[in-house]
């Protein structure tokens, strides 16, 4: 059963566009899971455009489902913060300063031996390691070798162009998947997934082990209400 992870960025995005504390993101977390969510997830940037370091801090203490900590490691900042919440998975992204969002995947044939020695100390300290990947088979197959529990496939690609041609637009996803799991590696996946292309998402990936969701759920949950919204994203996903 694929898990969803939602990712509530964009709460803290609303929050912090007036200064105060509403929404509240602690109480929309706990809500979030209330509502079934099997998971949620943080992307804290440097900037602190959404996400900040104190609230990593503070989920920690009420996340119950699975805490999802995902950022640049070469930004020590990023290192110490989750080395100190010791989250369930945390996912490593290759982002680099001032990006509007997360637009790539790891090198990881360039970046092996970097990527080897940062997933030790994350494993080092008990934590699930998943790292941020196209859905390019050398890519995952070399993802391998750096000691990675998971993958996370990189899903804008799909997402732009499922409407084109959905077949298309999933077969590297499928080939890549296909790679994961003949290497050993759980797979997760995320970036842009929506009410639309998620349940032939995860029909068509074997072994997708979790989807972490964040500004489509959010925006839908405008129209539809949060913990409609969740379930109706729960549904999509309750295929296998
Ligand atoms: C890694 C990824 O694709 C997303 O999880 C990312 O967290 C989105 O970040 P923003 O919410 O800042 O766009
Ligand atoms: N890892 C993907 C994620 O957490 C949320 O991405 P998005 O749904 O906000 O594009």
């Amino acid at each position: 059963m694929t898990r969803l992870s939602v990712n509530i960025n964009k709460i803290a995005t609303l929050r912090n566009s007036r200064g105060g504390n509403n929404p509240d993101l602690i109480q929309v977390a706990k809500d979030c899971e209330r509502f079934g969510a099997q998971g949620i997830t943080v992307h804290p940037r440097p900037d602190e455009r959404h996400i900040r370091y104190n609230d990593v801090f503070e989920l920690k203490k009420i996340v119950t489902t699975e805490f999802n900590i995902e950022g640049n490691c070469q930004e020590q900042k990023f290192i110490d913060l989750v080395l100190a919440n010791k989250p369930e998975q945390v996912t490593l992204v290759p982002d680099v300063l001032g990006q509007i969002t997360s637009n790539h995947g790891w090198d990881t044939i360039i970046n092996q031996h970097y990527l080897q020695d940062m997933i030790a100390v994350f494993k080092q300290a008990g934590i699930r390691v998943s790292i941020f990947v196209d859905p390019i088979a050398k890519m995952v197959e070399a993802a391998a070798t750096t000691g990675t529990d998971r993958i996370e496939l990189y899903t804008e690609a799909y997402a732009h162009h499922y409407n084109q041609g959905r077949e298309l637009a999933i077969a590297p996803y499928i080939q890549a998947a296909e790679v994961a799991q003949k290497n050993g590696l759980g797979i997760n996946a995320g970036h842009d997934l929506d009410l639309q292309n998620l349940k032939y998402f995860a029909e068509n990936i074997q072994g997708l082990d979790e989807v972490s969701i964040g500004h489509a759920l959010i925006s839908d949950a405008l129209y539809y209400g949060l913990e409609n919204t969740i379930q109706m994203y729960l549904k999509q996903l309750a295929i296998n």
